[in-house]
């Protein structure tokens, strides 16, 4: 059976490729959900993707992968890491494996960016590979196990 793969972006994600581009690249949030679900396919997989600025609707999105049978988040949840309860109670409330992921190098940054309310619940943690961190990402869902 395929994998149902949820790519979940949070604030600021949609200015991927024009926000500060020496830390995010210049690759827009469209080019990597294009990218994402092109690799998934490519593993008989489904990669559905969604974004917003707003802590609570990302909760509710979270919860509607549980009605829908979603067997893998990858979640690049932007500052929100750094200071949600909500996200990680969220995560933890639908039981559904996850990968934390960002774009830079969140521990070459300043302090406030080392600590994550999702980390340590995650499957695993991708940081600083730029896109390539969402296609490898992509992949290991697609063979992931529960
Ligand atoms: O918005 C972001 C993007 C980010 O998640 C990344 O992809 O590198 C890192 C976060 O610290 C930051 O707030």
């Amino acid at each position: 059976m395929s994998q149902k793969i949820l790519l979940i972006h949070g604030p600021n994600l949609n200015l991927l490729g024009k926000r500060e581009p020496e830390k995010y690249g210049n690759t827009s949030m469209k080019d990597i959900e294009r990218i994402s679900q092109e690799h998934g396919s490519k593993h008989d997989a489904t990669v559905s993707c969604y974004q917003s600025n707003h802590e609570g609707n990302l909760v509710d999105r979270i919860h509607e992968a549980q009605t829908q049978g979603i067997d893998f988040i990858i979640i690049n949840a932007g500052a929100y890491t750094h200071t949600s309860i909500a996200l990680r109670d969220a995560l933890l409330s639908v039981e559904i494996p996850y990968i934390e992921l960002h774009v830079s190098n969140v521990h070459s940054r300043e302090a406030f960016r080392h600590k994550s309310f999702l980390a340590d619940k995650a499957v695993g943690v991708v940081c600083g590979l730029g896109v390539f961190g969402y296609k490898a990402s992509v992949e290991f869902a697609t063979q992931y196990k529960k």
